[in-house]
């Protein structure tokens, strides 16, 4: 199994009969969602609130029932991947563009593990391009002020055109030399007009699942405020 896997699968253990989970989405979670769907399989009986398209029709596809956000009253646990996390569990999300999503669904639940296999770990945020949901319009100009950050931007593109969000809008990448105060960086972004959210996720982690070089699993978890 390799450590994607391993971690990925680790996380269905904390998902419990009757709970509604929130599915993240990238290549570390699918191991999670198919673990799951053998769990659904199994009898297995939950909700997921998936948080992207992808992760819709996987979900589907495995047969795990799916409601939406305005459907549920909370969500149990969610469950996703990370680009980066630091020693306080907080994270870079938005490598495959489904942050703002990602970030409303973690929001909600009461409980928010990553998994993450080790390369994710950072001493400071910053080496994986910071992605940047803006809206379509005026988005030169977006990208103009984030740059006024310090940050070196790229729109990201597909097949020569603009990447589109699952919302209909354009990532940003920004690369900033380091993150040193990521709270303070992620509500700057999010003042500029255009910005929908950023990916930085600051303080919300509960957990991180991820593995040591021995392959033995390394639950951390976020030390209570
Ligand atoms: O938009 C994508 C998500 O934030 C992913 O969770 C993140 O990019 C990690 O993905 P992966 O597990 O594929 O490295």
């Amino acid at each position: 199994m390799n450590e994607k896997n391993i971690v990925g699968e680790l996380a269905a253990d904390f998902v419990k009969d009757g709970m509604v989970v929130g599915l993240g989405t990238g290549s570390t979670v699918y191991f999670t969602l198919m673990k799951l769907g053998a769990l659904v399989e199994a009898g297995l009986s939950i909700q997921g609130i998936p948080t992207s398209v992808q992760t819709a029709e996987l979900a589907k596809k495995l047969q795990i029932p799916l409601a939406s956000m305005d459907e549920v009253k909370k969500i149990d646990i969610a469950i996703d991947g990370a680009d980066e996390f630091d020693s306080n569990l907080n994270l870079i999300k938005g490598g495959g563009g489904a942050l703002v999503r990602e970030k409303i669904v973690a929001k909600a639940a009461e409980k928010f593990i990553v998994v993450a296999d080790p390369s994710k770990m950072v001493k400071t945020l910053g080496a994986f391009p910071l992605p940047v949901e803006v809206v379509p319009f005026g988005a030169v100009q977006t990208e103009n002020y984030i740059r006024e950050l310090q940050g070196k931007t790229k729109l990201r593109q597909t097949n020569g055109m603009p990447f589109q969000t699952d919302n209909g809008n354009f990532i940003i990448d920004c690369s900033f030399p380091s993150i040193i105060k990521p709270q303070e960086l992620e509500s700057i972004l999010n003042n500029i007009p255009g910005v929908v959210d950023n990916g930085l996720f600051v303080g919300m982690a509960d957990m991180v699942i991820t593995i040591d070089p021995g392959h033995k699993p390394v639950l951390l978890e976020r030390e209570k405020q």
